[in-house]
């Protein structure tokens, strides 16, 4: 069965990295591509940034999601927040990898997976989602005497700090040790700080150059310190991780889940 894929940002870099992994797969079908109503990509073919011709021009109109399976969207939070009204209009499902909202737009997302099923995910890597699980059992395993600090890098063209990643790498690490990341995480260090409080869990945000998304988690000791870490060299591997969400939400009707229910890493461990 093919599964009809609308895609949102359709010129972003991830936008079009979805387009490639879409047209790629023999199951799925690039069924209408979106981008803003001012947008210079507005009419082109979804596929000429490939010097190919798909016969899916970027529109900016929401009618076209029906009949859609699916509406994967990394775009921004208002643009998602607008692209989910428009998917619970059309009774289409949406696989959401934008970072950066605001306690409301979660609990927007929340609220409409009564109505479609949602995926949605900081992070559609493999790797970064694997990285979940071993940091629950770091934090598990160095529960005391151990000060967690997260590091993130990413391009100079990122709008948003921290890192959605580096956020859900946090809440993995906080909960597994029973803390709310709302109450222990320090986003700001400067001046006299005073010592460093044992239950906090730092956050450094670098930015700079192309650097797709590097992130360090630190467990640092007395007489040691153990960094676990994941470095994006292509952003296919979000791309991949989208289509897999697909297929996960075909036989869904309802219902938020994440990565680690798409890969199955929900049940180990
Ligand atoms: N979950 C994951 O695995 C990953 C998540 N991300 C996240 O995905 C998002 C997009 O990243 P990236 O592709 O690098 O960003 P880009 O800026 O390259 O692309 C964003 C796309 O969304 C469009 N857009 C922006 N604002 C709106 C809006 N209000 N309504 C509709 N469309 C809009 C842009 O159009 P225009 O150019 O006209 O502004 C552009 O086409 C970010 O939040 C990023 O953090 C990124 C990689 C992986
Ligand atoms: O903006 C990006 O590029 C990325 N954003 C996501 C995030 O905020 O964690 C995922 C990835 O790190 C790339």
């Amino acid at each position: 069965m093919t599964i009809k894929i609308a895609i949102a940002g359709s010129s972003g870099r991830m936008g079009q990295m979805l387009i490639e992994a879409v047209l790629a797969q023999p199951d799925c079908q690039l069924f209408t591509a979106l981008d803003r109503e001012n947008s210079p990509a507005i009419g082109k073919d979804a596929a000429a940034f490939l010097g190919k011709s798909c016969g899916v021009n970027i529109s900016a109109d929401f009618a076209s999601l029906a009949g859609a399976d699916v509406l994967i969207d990394f775009t921004r939070p208002e643009g998602t927040l607008q692209h989910l009204a428009a998917c619970q209009t059309h009774g289409v499902n949406m696989i959401i990898g934008t970072t950066g909202f605001e306690e409301a737009g979660k609990a927007a997302i929340e609220a409409a997976a009564h109505q479609i099923a949602i995926v949605h995910a900081y992070n559609m890597s493999a790797g970064v989602n694997l990285l979940v699980k071993l940091l629950e059992v770091a934090a598990k395993t160095l529960n005391t005497g151990y000060d967690i600090e997260i590091l993130e890098m990413h391009h100079r063209m990122k709008v948003d700090a921290p890192s959605g990643t580096a956020l859900m790498l946090g809440d993995a690490v906080a909960s597994a040790l029973g803390r709310s990341l709302d109450e222990c995480a320090v986003y700001d260090r400067q001046g006299i700080t005073g010592e460093r409080d044992p239950s906090s869990i730092g956050f450094a945000t670098l930015r700079g150059g192309d650097v797709i998304g590097d992130h360090t988690v630190i467990f640092a000791g007395m007489g040691e310190r153990i960094e676990i870490s994941h470095k994006a060299s292509n952003r296919t591997i979000y791309a991949q991780g989208s289509v897999r969400a697909a297929r996960f939400l075909n036989d869904k009707k309802t219902g938020l889940f994440n990565m680690q229910d798409v890969l199955g890493l929900s049940e180990v461990i």
